[in-house]
């Protein structure tokens, strides 16, 4: 089996409730939203087609042998629209099956009943300044893990704050899943929306995308 494969890269998770442990990502290619801010376009179309198994031996070579615990080895898969791929679950059972702590990023707006209740689901809820709000399956949120899966919105500006809050307080997600809010890279203000956030008494985590901190927006394979 193969899957087109743009990067693998070695850094900092820098989104998640996971933020800040090291972590391997692997970025397949391709997606079919086109979200207002997306920060990941040079992934759209370029890539290499990966048997496999190659791509496991990498995975096994640079992350070492397989630990339990809370800072065990871990990989995360990405994209593009990981989901986009129909290898995916199977790739990521043979990452779990390595042994290693597994997380999957995903829109939301493909199914996710094909993908091993193990892996670590973070599934953005695109917002209406996305430009793809309408790319979402609401049974999705029958397939996220209480305690373990977590429910991310990337904002915009002050009305997707609103809109988020307002879809979170309408289901009460907050009361099973980690619901985290990320201001769009350069566009919302990050103080202004931890005011709001503290002011609102919202259940919710900020973040900030940590390795633009550390490196800056414009670099890549961080
Ligand atoms: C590049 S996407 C890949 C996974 C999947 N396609 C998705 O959108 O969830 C990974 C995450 O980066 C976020 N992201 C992309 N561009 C961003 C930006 N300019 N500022 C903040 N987050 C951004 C996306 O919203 C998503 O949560
Ligand atoms: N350091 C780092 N952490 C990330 N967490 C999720 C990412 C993604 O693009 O999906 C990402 C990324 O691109 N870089
Ligand atoms: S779904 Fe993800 S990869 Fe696709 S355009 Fe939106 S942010 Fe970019
Ligand atoms: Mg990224």
């Amino acid at each position: 089996m193969k899957v087109k494969v743009n990067e693998v890269f070695h850094s900092i998770q820098g989104e998640g409730a996971r933020i800040g442990r090291p972590c391997l990502f692997i970025r397949l290619t391709g997606c079919p939203l086109r979200c207002s801010y997306c920060d990941t376009a040079y992934a759209f179309y370029d890539g290499t087609l990966r048997e496999l198994d190659d791509l496991l031996a990498e995975t096994r070579q640079r992350l070492g042998p397989p630990r339990k615990g809370p800072n065990a080895p871990f990989v995360e898969l990405t994209g593009g629209e990981p989901l986009a791929h129909p290898q995916a679950p199977e790739l990521l059972r043979a990452l779990l099956d390595l042994g290693y702590e597994v997380a999957l990023e995903t829109a939301g707006s493909h199914d996710l009943a094909a993908v091993p209740r193990e892996v670590i689901k973070i599934v953005d809820r695109k917002t209406p300044g996305s430009g793809e709000v309408h790319r979402w399956l609401e049974t999705n949120l029958d397939h996220m893990v209480p305690g373990q899966d977590e429910l991310k919105f990337v904002l915009c500006d002050p009305a997707d704050y609103e809109w988020a809050r307002d879809w979170c307080a309408e289901r009460q997600v907050w009361d099973r899943l980690e619901v985290l809010f990320s201001p769009v890279w350069g566009s919302l203000d990050p103080a202004w929306l931890a005011e709001r956030i503290v002011a609102d008494d919202l259940p919710v985590r900020l973040q900030v995308q940590l390795h633009k901190v550390i490196w800056g927006a414009e670099k890549k394979g961080v």
